[in-house]
């Protein structure tokens, strides 16, 4: 065809797109045969069906909802610690305390794309090849390139093919699944200390139904487990075995799983131990990391426990420290309840922690860093970081020194949390969202919270599973 007119680098161009086309037939008819659905080809996916889904989707979707604030009430236990007793050994330290992480990559649907190196080539296949007009997934509907089609959306085949386009892109860059408070333990249903049913062994089904689930969607490039992966509650000589079972889950998961320490971690097993188990990707016995699944996003993984009176050995100088912050913050003999403490005051509680000052000044480094490269970045901690999202009583206990250093720079965009059950909401002052994630532990049997995230160059939407709220969150890019 027109092919034979074009200069030989063009024609060659050409020839490998439409060698393409015919190879994702192949590759969608051997799908076929080996009893997978024809139907989530770009080819035969008919855009429409996924326009309708994401028309659905808003629909749910409520627009950047604030969620109020609300106090935890005032309530006292007779021991700190109440799962595992004083005398228990204390942490130990761990000799081999942390590991790489080998992740594995997530399943691509599409085949990457033909090496199409100008815009001048793609402006000739664009006139010389058939145009099609296609839904582009948000309603508008666009004329475009059929022999280009099978490289994705359309939407998605601007994003690779322009980079500028990126920016006005209706299909996500990438989507990633999020999951908090399993608490998993082989004991019966309880409720918490303020009355709330926990399911601990149904948190594993949860968990079981968000792989399940992230696995069929194909898209999704890696999960963010919030923390909290076993309850204190869990008898001390089967946390081991408990964290184990749970990791087993995320391993059924298609791409690699981040995870960061929650409270209920360290009632269990001692940190080094954690960073190990739980493969975080710091080449250290720090429990805090950054990656960076795309060159226009940073993820940043805090440790919310690195000042507290939790995890570290008795006799380690942070345990007294953290034991001394407390003392001087909360007048409670039992420094688990809030009882008396006022407004934010109630987070000086020994079930919360705080960002140590080493870990602030590397946070700075990579803000700072994030910013000369123009990333978007995504703060991921146990504790939420703004009142607004959170009970007071859930808040990280020095949350304004981190939000102060965030607000030194323009590129965190969002704070992601796990820790206060209920879930919320806010958006700061300085425009940053903050969304605490509804634990996994508190669905009742059939019930599910987890959700993913599309990441869009000026939004983030996550779509939850049922008691996961979908949230739309949109910045200034
Ligand atoms: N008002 C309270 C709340 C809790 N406690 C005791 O503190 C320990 C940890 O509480 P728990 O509810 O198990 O912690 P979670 O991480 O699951 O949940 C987060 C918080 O509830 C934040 O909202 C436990 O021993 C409780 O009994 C307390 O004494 N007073």
């Amino acid at each position: 065809m027109a092919a034979t007119l074009l200069p030989h680098s063009l024609s060659a161009d050409l020839e490998v797109a439409l060698r393409w086309e015919g190879r994702w037939k192949k590759i969608a008819s051997h799908r076929q045969a080996a009893g997978g659905s024809r139907a989530t080809s770009p080819i035969h996916h008919p855009v429409s069906v996924l326009a309708r889904r994401r028309r659905r989707r808003r629909r749910r979707s409520p627009s950047c909802e604030v969620a109020p604030a609300s106090a935890a009430s005032s309530l006292t236990v007779e021991h700190p610690n109440p799962y595992h007793p004083p005398s228990s050994p204390a942490a130990s330290a761990d000799p081999h305390p942390s590991h790489h992480h080998h992740a594995r990559h997530a399943i691509r649907l599409h085949p990457s794309p033909p090496p199409c190196t100008t815009a001048v080539i793609r402006l000739f296949l664009f006139f010389l090849l058939h145009k099609k007009e296609v839904e582009t997934g948000v309603g508008e509907r666009r004329r475009v390139d059929k022999a280009l089609l099978p490289f994705g959306s359309i939407t998605e085949m601007m994003a690779v093919t322009n980079g500028v386009i990126h920016a006005s892109s209706r299909e996500p860059l990438f989507s990633f699944g999020v999951i908090a408070d399993v608490q998993y333990a082989d004991i019966p249903d309880g409720r918490s200390f303020l009355g709330v049913p926990r399911y601990y062994r149904h948190s594993i089904s949860v968990l079981q139904r968000a792989v399940s689930t992230w696995n069929k969607q194909h898209n999704i490039k890696f999960s963010i487990n919030f923390g909290d992966i076993i309850d204190g509650y869990c008898p001390k000589d089967k946390s081991l075995w408990a964290v184990q079972k749970v990791l087993d889950e995320f391993e059924k998961f298609d791409g690699p799983t981040y995870h960061m320490f929650g409270n209920h971690c360290l009632y269990n097993l001692p940190r080094g131990k954690l960073v190990s188990l739980l493969k975080m990707p710091t080449d250290s016995d720090r429990a805090y990391y950054d990656f960076s699944p795309c060159p226009e996003y940073r993820f940043v993984v805090l440790d919310a426990y690195d000042f507290s009176a939790l995890g570290w050995p008795r006799d380690h100088p942070v345990t007294a420290e953290a034991m001394k912050f407390l003392e001087e913050k909360n007048p409670n003999s039992d420094k688990n309840s809030p009882d008396g403490l006022v407004g934010v005051d109630r987070r000086f509680v020994m079930f919360n922690g705080g960002v140590g000052k080493e870990q602030l000044s590397w946070l700075n480094d990579v803000l700072q860093d994030a910013s000369a490269r123009r990333q978007n970045v995504i703060l991921c901690s146990h504790l939420p970081m703004d009142p607004g999202s959170a009970s007071f009583a859930a808040l990280m206990w020095n949350y304004d020194e981190v939000m102060a250093i965030v607000r030194q720079y323009k590129c965190v965009k969002a704070c992601f949390a796990g820790h206060d059950h209920k879930g919320g909401h806010s958006v700061d002052s300085h425009g940053v969202h903050h969304r605490t994630l509804e634990a996994a532990l508190e669905c009742p049997p059939g019930t599910s919270a987890f959700g993913h995230i599309e990441v869009y160059p000026d939004k983030l939407l996550l779509v939850g599973s049922d008691k996961m709220a979908d949230t739309e969150m949109c910045f200034e890019p």
